[in-house]
């Protein structure tokens, strides 16, 4: 920073903030980080006096300052909030153990009551066993409908009214356009709520108090705070679509960083045709009881694929697709495989 100063006090800056490119010293950082997300909490009357509050905490960066920051800001501003830790352990070996330890230690350090709900205890099944059996392809889509559900199913053992994760800015740019590209008009509608819930009651709301949280702030965030996190990628995750999002969204946000914003804003500005999206009916799966659009949930299909050995068939079941439709499916790949050996082997 060579002797350039704090915008703000005028002390020596320490840092230029991602999101504004503001010179900033460490303190004032601190200051407008935790502002910034009190005043999202706040303008979108995220919380009720008395509500007890789970914080969906996976040991990484995200939710170990989120778990940091609801403590900070519920004592701080008096929200009246009792706060919980929640934790899935999926079962990967030297990913989520390694981070279940940092959660067991926040807890210790926040002083706050923590579950840990298993895929093994609640399906049978871990991780590293669907892996072993269904290999790298599809693996995030059951980690994904697993994981849905199980937070679910902790809050209701937590009788929580509420559960905040930490999906930021960047994830929810993301989000937007990714479904955009995919033309999926209701999920975009959807995926910049900052509370999400189903009309029937049917499932705990879900809050994103990082909304308009960047990224890159919250590492430095936990940097500065020196936070305990545990910070290595999900062995299994590469989600090749989300990954180009997310690329194209750092490239953008080097050249423009308020683009993450303006991206979010744009959504929430659009006007949707509500009359041809298909409204989600939501019921109760007749196998388990969890809240479903289908008859049967996606995470009994799934099951079923596994315990009889056809789990790959399974995730074309699960999006309500036939044999006829695999079949098609399959033969589309082939002709772009085929397409892509001939372009390859062209004179050009
Ligand atoms: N195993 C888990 N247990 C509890 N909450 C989870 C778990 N995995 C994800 N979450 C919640 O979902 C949010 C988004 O998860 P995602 O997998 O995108 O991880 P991330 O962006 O790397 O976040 P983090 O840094 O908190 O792991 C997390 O911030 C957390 O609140």
């Amino acid at each position: 920073m060579n002797g350039k100063s704090c915008v703000r006090c005028g002390n020596k800056a320490q840092l230029k903030r991602p999101k504004t490119g503001e010179l900033i010293c460490k303190e004032c950082f601190f200051v407008v980080f935790e502002t910034e997300v009190h005043e999202t909490i706040t303008s979108s009357n995220l919380f009720s006096r008395g509500e007890r509050v789970a914080i969906a905490a996976s040991g990484g960066k995200d939710s170990t300052v989120l778990a940091h920051i609801m403590k900070v800001l519920n004592d701080r501003h008096d929200y009246g909030l009792e706060l919980f830790l929640l934790s899935i352990d999926e079962g990967i070996t030297g990913y989520r153990d390694d981070s279940l330890e940092s959660v067991k230690r926040n807890k210790e350090e926040y002083q706050l009551p923590l579950e840990i709900v298993s895929y093994e205890q609640l399906y049978g099944w871990t991780m590293d066993a669907i892996v072993a059996q269904i290999g790298m392809k599809n693996n995030c889509t059951f980690c994904g409908v697993f994981r849905r559900q199980a937070l679910d199913r902790g809050c209701e053992l937590l009788k929580v009214d509420k559960m905040v994760t930490g999906h930021n800015a960047d994830d929810v740019a993301e989000t937007v356009l990714m479904n955009v590209l995919r033309g999926d008009i209701a999920r975009l509608q959807r995926c910049v709520a900052i509370v999400t819930h189903d009309e029937s009651g049917g499932y705990i709301p879900r809050a994103k108090p990082f909304k308009y949280t960047y990224e890159k702030e919250i590492v430095m965030y936990a940097y500065f705070k020196k936070l305990d996190y545990f910070s290595t990628e999900c062995i299994y995750s590469p989600n090749a679509y989300r990954g180009f999002a997310r690329e194209l969204i750092k490239d953008l946000e080097r050249v423009r960083p308020q683009c993450i914003v303006d991206i979010i804003r744009s959504a929430e500005t659009f006007q949707f045709d509500t009359v041809n999206i298909r409204k989600q009916v939501i019921s109760r799966c007749e196998k388990c009881a969890y809240i479903s659009s289908q008859k049967i949930c996606r995470a009994c299909v799934f099951l079923e694929g596994l315990n009889s050995g056809k789990a790959k068939l399974s995730v074309f079941e699960s999006e309500g697709k036939t044999q006829k439709s695999k079949a098609r499916r399959v033969e589309e790949e082939e002709k772009v495989e085929r397409s892509k050996v001939s372009i390859l082997n062209a004179d050009w």
